[in-house]
């Protein structure tokens, strides 16, 4: 049993209304499950095989679901590039190992799952990229028509291959995603498409299943501090509203400190915590090589700035130049391969522990959100081309020389 909530009234909602927003004061709908009525122990969800469905009792959808395998992604402890750190417990779980290389997956299962169960002929969503590669994969699987707007030239090519490929109508608008994300809400409003961005409540709570994982992943135990990378800052406040579910139940008992990192040329979350502010100031031009989080106003910064404040976590901004030489390491050091974006969450742990600011005792899970292969172009850009030379054997012996 679960209604929808508005996160800043409280006014309630059915769970089978089409909405995305309180009609009384215009903030964003959560899930909200009858705790009590739960019925399920956490022996039994670890006799399930590791994945986002493993935690169905605290998930919205009934039926069978639409399904790729998502979830269950490797939680790799960060020897070497620890170790520089001073940081003996320090992971990462690569949420570019799920069917369509990011955590996205995790929501799109739930969310295509409900638009299917709520009788949605269509789906839509605006994105920097990975949105839009899942959405459309999700929608294939399920068979409904998709459409995706992106910022032109803004997206990384692996994700725009992705999305055509799966069959989605692919849209590029002269505008960045905060106006991507403005008109498909507009148009999934007025022509009833179902409307699969992070503001859609039932997506994020697939995504919360990323901390459940980690902690099942550590032996049950509650790391001290999860860091993400930020955006439009769904995935954080989903993690943290999925952890306050356990604790609630009595599954654990206590919240790691929720950390964001975004970057130095899109940072509006870091300035709200950094400011104390209330309401966070949008940036109008937002600029990064991390293209994934090259947003200016992110839909969920209300909630990301309670998952922060009230764990005693904090945000923190990366140059560009520290997201890459963070991606770099993590694939030269440890054979991790994302992109920019996820580089910044573990990028942000180096600044932070560099600067003091964090205890080196923690036990650390940094969430490392898509993969490698997504932006081929800023691979090849920052590495040497590979040597070309006549098939012969002395040619090959001198090219290594
Ligand atoms: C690879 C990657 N990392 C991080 C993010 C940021 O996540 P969020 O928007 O939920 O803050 C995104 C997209 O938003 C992404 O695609
Ligand atoms: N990085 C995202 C941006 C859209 O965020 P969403 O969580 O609101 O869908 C993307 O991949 O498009």
């Amino acid at each position: 049993m679960y209604r929808l909530v508005c996160v800043h009234c409280g006014a309630t909602y059915s769970p089978d209304q089409i909405i995305y927003t309180c009609n009384r004061c215009g903030h964003l709908l959560t899930v909200e499950y009858d705790l009590d009525g739960i019925n399920v122990s956490r022996d039994e969800w670890n006799r399930r095989p590791l994945s986002v469905w493993r935690y169905r009792e605290l998930l919205p959808v009934r039926g069978e679901p639409v399904s790729l395998q998502e979830g269950g992604t490797p939680l790799y402890h960060l020897k070497k590039i620890g170790k520089e750190l001073g940081l003996s417990e320090l992971y990462a779980k690569h949420e570019g190992m799920n069917p369509t290389g990011s955590f996205k997956d995790r929501g799109m299962t739930v969310g295509v799952s409900m638009a299917c169960e709520l009788g949605m002929k269509s789906v839509a969503c605006a994105s920097t990229g990975n949105t839009s590669a899942s959405l459309a994969a999700y929608a294939a699987k399920g068979g409904v028509p998709c459409v995706v707007l992106l910022p032109a030239g803004k997206v990384a090519l692996g994700k725009v291959a992705q999305a055509l490929m799966h069959g989605a109508r692919v849209i590029s608008i002269r505008g960045n995603f905060d106006r991507a994300l403005e008109m498909v809400h507009e148009l999934c409003i007025s022509h009833g498409l179902y409307l699969l961005n992070s503001v859609n409540p039932y997506r994020l709570e697939g995504q919360k299943t990323i901390g459940f994982e980690a902690i099942d992943q550590l032996g049950g135990e509650v790391p001290d501090r999860i860091v993400l990378p930020v955006g439009n800052a769904g995935n954080i406040s989903a993690v943290y509203k999925g952890l306050r579910e356990l604790e609630t139940l009595g599954f654990i008992d206590r919240l790691p400190m929720m950390t964001g990192i975004q970057a130095a040329g899109s940072q509006p979350v870091v300035k709200a915590i950094e400011q104390n502010l209330e309401v966070l100031v949008p940036e109008s031009a937002p600029e990064t090589v991390a293209t994934a989080i090259r947003i200016g106003a992110p839909v969920n910064a209300e909630k990301a700035l309670v998952a922060i404040r009230a764990t005693g976590g904090t945000a923190a901004s990366v140059t560009d130049e520290e997201i890459l030489a963070m991606q770099r390491d993590l694939a030269r050091k440890e054979g991790i391969g994302v992109e920019p974006a996820s580089a910044a969450s573990v990028a942000g742990i180096r600044k932070l522990a560099e600067n003091g600011l964090i205890d080196k005792d923690e036990r650390i899970v940094c969430v490392v959100t898509g993969h490698l292969l997504k932006d081929p172009e800023t691979v090849v850009r920052q590495c040497e081309p590979p040597i070309e030379i006549d098939a012969d054997l002395s040619s090959l012996l001198s090219a290594l020389r």
